[in-house]
Order: structure tokens, then sequence, then C-alpha cells
């Protein structure tokens, strides 16, 4: 057993809730889905045999019930890895922390956490529309300079091969998500590797009114190739989540609604029909396991 953690350091509210989600532990499921908009829980919900639990604070908002007499919770997280770190992290505490003797529990409990978000494909034949699971993510944010994670010797050749070609002065970290949720979850879905990006537009190649630094991003990410490991898609949270399930311990994996293809430039017709989509099939292989 560890060190009692400092009130500092893990902050709990008044009412025994944790400091950013406002959760206490009798309200968190053990499969989660996560979802960036606020908006899209009762989008998850809306499927549930019946929801028990709703809380709110900031961009978090939590939905927790049961689907099909599974106990599940749909939450939001917001973008971005930033987020991403507080996310897991106090979902962590709740689970695996006395939030009253403030002392890290004997034994471990894992998680199941599932992404089901939006993003943009960098491959032409993957087009608007698609649904893609997630084997691998590569994270050009800079969360995992804080954290010291172990990475597979093809995780680290995909990371140097991320850092050369983008000629990066940070380093990129590769990360795989669960085997057996991609197993379960990941049927009749494309399979792709994804890259973590820290922002929508520069760090992404586009240009509004800014040029981004690397122009041609996409194509230097498309065109790396490390065994049969290729990049296919841009979003932002991905990386952050498999580096901090591999560190807390917990099985994650994540799961994209293709709503913009860049190389043709298409956007989807109908984006919120594919996450739509996306949820419910998700939740029936979940249920039907
Ligand atoms: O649809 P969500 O889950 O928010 O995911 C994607 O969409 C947002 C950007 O529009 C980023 O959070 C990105 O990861
Ligand atoms: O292109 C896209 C679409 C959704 N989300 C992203 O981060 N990028």
């Amino acid at each position: 057993m560890g060190n009692r953690i400092p009130e500092s350091e893990l902050i709990i509210n008044p009412d025994g809730s944790i400091y950013h989600l406002n959760l206490l532990p009798e309200q968190l499921a053990s499969t989660v889905i996560a979802v960036g908009d606020p908006e899209r829980v009762s989008k998850v919900s809306q499927y549930f045999d019946e929801v028990t639990h709703q809380v709110s604070k900031r961009e978090f908002v939590t939905h927790t019930g049961s689907y099909k007499g599974m106990p599940i919770t749909a939450m939001s997280t917001g973008m971005g890895t930033d987020n991403i770190e507080i996310f897991m992290t106090e979902l962590d505490a709740l689970v695996n922390v006395d939030l009253k003797t403030r002392l890290p529990k004997s034994s471990h409990t894992s998680l199941e956490i599932i992404r089901i978000g939006t993003s943009g494909s960098m491959r032409a034949d993957i087009p608007a529309g698609s649904m893609l699971a997630s084997a691998y993510a590569v994270g050009l944010d800079t969360l995992m300079a804080y954290y010291n994670a172990d990475y597979s010797d093809l995780e680290l050749e995909v990371s140097e091969s991320v850092k050369n070609v983008l000629g990066v002065t940070f380093a990129p970290y590769c990360v795989a998500g669960s085997k057996r949720l991609l197993d379960l979850l990941g049927e009749g879905l494309i399979k792709g590797n994804t890259a973590t990006c820290p922002g929508f537009f520069g760090p992404q190649g586009r240009e509004v009114r800014l040029k981004p630094a690397i122009p041609d991003i996409i194509e230097r990410l498309a065109s790396i190739s490390v065994a049969d490991f290729k990049l296919t898609n841009f979003e932002m949270e991905t990386a952050g989540y498999y580096a901090m399930g591999r560190l807390l311990g917990h099985e994650m994996l994540s799961l994209n609604a293709i709503v913009a293809n860049r190389v043709t430039h298409e956007f989807a017709d109908d984006p919120n029909g594919i996450v739509d989509e996306l949820i419910k099939s998700t939740l029936e292989k979940l249920a039907n396991r």
C-alpha cells in the first residue's frame, strides 16, 4: 500500500466527490463510454434502460445507468489530452484510492473505457462516413514528457520515425490500445492507427488565417511506414487515453466516426448519424459479449 495522498494532491469536494469530475465512487460503472462533446452524453444514455445518476461540472458530464442490464457510464471529457489526464487520473482514483483514508487500495480495479469520437481521415480510401477503431495512437502533444511509460520496440520505432519525419524537437509517443477491446468492438470497423494532435487547425495541417509551421503534415504523417504500421486519422485525445490507461492499468479503446476526409476534402453529410450508428453498435457489442 502507498502513502496517504495529501489534500493538495488529490482534491476532494466537501460532499466527498472528486474535484473536477464531481463524482462519488458509487456513481461510476466499470464500463465507461467517453465522448468529447458534453451534449453527446445524452446521445449515448438515451439508449440506457435507466439513468440512475446524472452529475456535471465544467465539461465533465456523467450519466450512469444500465444498458440491457449491464452497468454503464457515459461521460464527456471536452477536447484535448490535457483534459484526458485529469479525466483518467480522477476516474482511476475513484476506484483505486480510498477517498476517506486517502490511501491507495491494496487491490487494483481495472476499468474499461471506450472513446466514441469524431475524427478526420488522412487516407483517400478511408472516406467520410467510415467507422475506425484505433489499434495504436501517436501523441503529437507533450503529455508523456511528464510520465514514465514503458513502450514496445515497435512503439519506440514509430515514435522515432514520426519525430524524424516531422523534424520536431519534442518527443512524439506511440501507444497501443487494448487488444481485447479491439477484438470485441473493432469487428466490422476499419482498423487504423491514430494521430492525436494538440489542436484542430495548425497541428492537423489546417490553414484558416494562419499558415501551419508544417503545412504538409498530412503527407508527412501518411508517408510513415514501420513494419505494417501506417497512420490513418487525426483527432485530439486517443494517445492520451492509451498512455494514461497503460500507466494506470485500465483497458482503453478509441472508436472514431470519420467525419472529414483531409485528402479529398469531403465532409460527412450526416456526421451525427455516423456517431449514432457507432454508439448503437458499440453498446450492442458490449451487451452481447
Ligand atoms: O468528437 P470528439 O469526441 O470531441 O473528438 C474530436 O472532435 C474534437 C474536434 O472537433 C476533438 O475532441 C477530436 O478528438
Ligand atoms: O478532422 C478532424 C475531425 C474531427 N476531429 C478532429 O480532431 N479532426
